[in-house]
């Protein structure tokens, strides 16, 4: 048995991936802490809500995917009812596994992941790390539930600060570049909906590309790039405008306040 608790936005993603892989409602539980979003979690999945006490009771594996603000008390209240022969799969940012084996009894295994909301279309960019506890089993369980939404990577958990800056954080990095270029078509007067068809398709076409194609993105951008063309025009502005090194100092940013969120 599953059990989700804080089952908003990317535990909904995993729930209903999970039920798409082939897990029956009544292998999965989920936890919420409004009477209104558990009756929606119950119509829309079939799965059982229960409170996160009687969830953690009843689960072998038990995924941890509140804001990392409310994991603390998250963890108070169901310490009691989890075993060291449970798994727990802490899904917050900046949360370590030494933070959730602290607020556990004895020797549970913890493992850490991070995520992205493409999980919503089976196309998550999850990593995750053992924490002092788990083994190549615990690894191999979380991977056995991540791989039917999407990819999946093992990085030491030193890197998992690092890897929500970048792949955690970074469908809204894309999201906001769009938004950018959008605009861009707005001030060249195309239509704002013809404008996010070609910025969307073109986003697409670049990422499905760089996924299948094995080279690197270096030779796809030149082979974009003609000689005293409109592309190197474009690029020039943005050297200009210092975009990589924005790109750099966002990204160690982000970083950072993962850093934070762990200190509470
Ligand atoms: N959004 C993203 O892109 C990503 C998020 N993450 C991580 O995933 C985690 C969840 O994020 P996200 O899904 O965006 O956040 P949400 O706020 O959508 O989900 C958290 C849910 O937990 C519920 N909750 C809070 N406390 C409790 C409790 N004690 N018992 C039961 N339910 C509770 C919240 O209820 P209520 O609705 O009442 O607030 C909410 O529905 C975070 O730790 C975040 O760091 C990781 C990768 C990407
Ligand atoms: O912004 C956040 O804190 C979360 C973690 C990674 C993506 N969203």
């Amino acid at each position: 048995m599953i059990a989700i608790l804080g089952t908003g936005k990317m535990g909904e993603a995993l729930l209903s991936g999970l039920l798409r892989a082939g897990f029956k409602p009544g292998d999965v539980i989920a936890t919420a802490r409004r009477a209104d979003r558990a009756e929606a979690l119950r119509e829309r999945y079939g799965v059982r809500v229960l409170s996160n006490p009687e969830a953690a009771k009843e689960a072998g594996t038990i995924i941890l995917a509140v804001k990392p603000q409310d994991m603390a008390s998250l963890l108070a209240e169901v310490a009691p009812h989890i075993a060291e022969d449970r798994l727990v799969i802490s899904a917050a940012a900046g949360i370590t596994t030494a933070f959730v084996e602290s607020h556990l009894p004895g020797e549970v295994p913890v493992v850490r992941v991070m995520s992205n909301t493409p999980i919503r279309f089976d196309e998550a960019m999850s990593v995750i790390s053992a924490g002092a506890y788990a083994g190549e089993e615990h690894l191999r369980r979380t991977e056995d539930l991540l791989k039917p939404v999407g990819k999946v990577l093992r990085i030491p958990e030193s890197q998992q600060d690092a890897a929500t800056a970048l792949s955690g954080s970074g469908p809204a990095y894309f999201f906001y570049l769009v938004e950018a270029m959008v605009d861009a078509g707005i001030l060249l007067g195309m239509p704002r909906a013809a404008a996010l068809d070609m910025v969307t398709q073109s986003i697409v076409g670049a990422a499905v590309m760089l996924r299948d194609s094995g080279e690197h993105p270096v030779i796809l951008r030149e082979a974009v790039t003609s000689p005293g063309g409109t592309t190197i025009a474009a690029i020039a502005e943005l050297e200009r405008h210092s975009v990589r090194a924005a790109f750099l100092a966002a990204i160690e940013a982000a970083r950072d306040r993962g850093r934070q969120l762990a200190e509470g």
